[in-house]
């Protein structure tokens, strides 16, 4: 069996995260990813439990101050955490843990957990991401703006990650990441 790993993927929203772990999660057995809590309101078929875990902002609040979340972080204007117990458990039982989170979060798990691996998804232009946000039709466009204004800031960061991709092509995208997945699980723990 494989050790466990914990990899966080992150980038700017609509650069295809949720494409690729979807993905990922179908290519690699052993992995797992973990359902985050957030304060914002479902979209149309979003499913309490498996999208996410949909909490009003008093009890999120609460859960953080117990100290229920690994790391948390304000996105346009919603609270977004990952829940501790169940990714502690799945990295106990040897999973390759994906953690799909934003650039606060994601600096947050390295501070925590030096040994996480960081992988930034890039969209090949600024013009592209903007046309998957709008061709998703999930946001309206004052909130598809404040995501465009947040990708600025985040790309910023990109050169602080272990690993950047750019999904431009989905099968090439997906092949890259599932070969550094491998290839980390695949090392002796401690390199
Ligand atoms: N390589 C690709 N080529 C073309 N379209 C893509 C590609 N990857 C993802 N998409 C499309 O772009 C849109 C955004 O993708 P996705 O929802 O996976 O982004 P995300 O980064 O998870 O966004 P968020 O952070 O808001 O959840 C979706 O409609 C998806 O089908
Ligand atoms: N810091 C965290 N960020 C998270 C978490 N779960 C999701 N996210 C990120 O939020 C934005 C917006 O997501 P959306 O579903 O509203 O489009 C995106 O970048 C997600 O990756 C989390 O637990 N912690």
């Amino acid at each position: 069996m494989r050790a466990g790993n914990l990899f966080v993927v992150s980038g700017p929203s609509g650069a295809g995260k949720g494409t690729l772990v979807a993905r990922l999660l179908e290519a690699v057995p052993d992995s797992w990813v973990s359902v985050s809590a957030t304060t914002r309101a479902p979209r149309a078929g979003e499913v309490d439990g498996v999208s996410y875990y949909f909490l009003d902002r008093d009890e999120f609040l609460r859960r953080a101050d117990e100290d229920g979340f690994l790391e948390w972080a304000e996105y346009a204007g919603n609270c977004y955490g990952t829940p501790r117990s169940s990714v502690e458990q799945k990295m106990a039982e040897g999973k390759q843990v994906i953690l799909e989170i934003d650039v606060q979060g994601a600096f947050q798990i390295k501070e925590k957990i030096p040994e996480a691996h960081l992988v930034f998804i890039e969209p090949p232009s600024m013009e592209v991401l903007e046309a998957r946000l709008r061709g998703r039709g999930t946001e309206a466009d004052d909130v598809i703006e404040k995501r465009m204004q947040a990708a600025r800031l985040e790309l910023f960061q990109k050169m602080r990650y272990d690993k950047r991709l750019v999904n431009d092509d989905l099968d090439s995208a997906v092949a890259e990441l599932v070969d550094y997945v491998n290839a980390q699980a695949e090392k002796p723990q401690g390199l």
